[in-house]
């Protein structure tokens, strides 16, 4: 099994540490991270400001060398190559930004076509190159231009045809739609996920935006202090997030935060008799489908009465909260919340006493 994911596997990196040093002080900024990331993946990290997500994705194209680990992508240990093979390679691995990173004195044209200069390729076939990019990424009438003509969602589109120009296989997304508005961004993340189909991409999107991953991610690695703490399908993240912060994440994503302050503020839901129990019900994929809860009613005579419900699409499959009041003898509640958890649906019993305002 482990055979398989690392035949897979284009990028694994194996017990990565990178400490700086600042005055004094020791700072690890990544801490013994393993991470594999399968080809043709689009795979986020997530994290807040500081936990070491820039310095992690940097150490993929060793923009940033690691204290001690090792960096293999496709196959090959960067580390032990030779400077001008370890070049080539690097080629390979393609890095936008969040400030897009254009040379403000060239045309858009002459910013895409800048890493194929010293390419061995005559002047018509870059040119051409160029041209395609650019029309890859819906931007052929902008050639002439330059950077400060342009909308933030325009540059980068420039600097995603740049990081293309040499036909990466993978390419790295640091915070990239961190500087657009939320249409913007959904253009930049529609544009990405084409161009991974497309061009057989693998895509590591670092963000700290949760809506982010949930739009075009497959798989998801939670970072907190250099380390990572949680990893899995997205969808899975979603719906089972096994660490506070993730869960805190996946909140930023839902309405169910601002809806459990809603539900606090209702005193008839603050004033549950002894039979009866506020729950959070998480589906995914069949279970959401399934009618459990009218079988709860018909088989254990337990009545539920919503009061939130939504139904997401994250990477394909469907993804449910619920909240509800489930009423009926104690007994025959708990034995429904084991049948809905042996169902896969992820139940927890709210404390509203430990829901405040300000984490709506
Ligand atoms: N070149 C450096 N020298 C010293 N410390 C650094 C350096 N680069 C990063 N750090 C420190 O390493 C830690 C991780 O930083 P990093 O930029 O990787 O985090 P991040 O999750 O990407 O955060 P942000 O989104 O704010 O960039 C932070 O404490 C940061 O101050």
């Amino acid at each position: 099994m482990s055979e398989q994911i690392q035949k897979d596997a284009i990028i694994d990196l194996k017990n990565i540490s990178v400490v700086f040093h600042k005055d004094e002080a020791a700072i690890k900024a990544v801490d013994k991270v393993d991470l594999q990331i399968d080809r043709g993946d689009i795979y986020g990290i997530i994290g807040y400001s500081g936990a070491g997500k820039s310095t992690l994705v940097r150490v993929i194209n060793l923009l940033q060398r690691p204290t001690s680990g090792q960096v293999i992508v496709n196959n090959e240990s960067l580390l032990d190559l030779p400077a001008k093979q370890l070049r080539a390679s690097r080629k390979k691995i393609g890095m936008i930004f969040q400030h897009f990173n254009l040379m403000d004195s060239r045309t858009v044209f002459n910013n895409v076509e800048y890493p194929l200069l010293h390419e061995k390729i005559s002047k018509v076939d870059r040119q051409k190159r160029v041209s395609e990019l650019l029309e890859t990424v819906g931007l052929s009438t902008y050639a002439k231009s330059y950077p400060d003509q342009l909308s933030g969602g325009q540059k980068q589109r420039v600097a995603i045809a740049r990081a293309l120009a040499s036909n990466p296989d993978v390419l790295i997304s640091d915070e990239a739609t961190s500087a657009l508005d939320p249409k913007t961004t959904d253009s930049i993340l529609k544009l990405l996920k084409r161009l991974k189909q497309e061009l057989n991409l693998t895509i590591v999107l670092i963000t700290h935006e949760m809506n982010v991953i949930k739009t075009i991610c497959h798989n998801v690695a939670v970072i907190e202090n250099g380390s990572i703490i949680e990893q899995g399908p997205v969808s899975k993240v979603f719906t089972q997030p096994k660490k506070k912060l993730t869960a805190d994440f996946v909140d930023t994503s839902t309405n169910i935060r601002s809806a459990l302050v809603r539900i606090k503020n209702d005193v008839q839901v603050r004033n549950l008799s002894g039979g009866q129990k506020l729950v959070q019900l998480n589906f995914i994929g069949n279970s959401s489908k399934q009618s459990l809860i009218s079988e709860l009613a018909r088989d254990y005579h337990v009545d539920a009465n919503i009061l939130f419900a939504n139904v997401d699409q994250i990477d394909g499959v469907s993804v449910g909260y619920m909240i509800a009041v489930l009423t009926g003898p104690d007994e025959a509640i708990e034995e429904s919340i084991s049948v809905l958890q042996q169902n896969g649906v992820k139940t927890s019993i709210i404390d509203l006493t430990k829901i405040t305002e300000e984490e709506a």
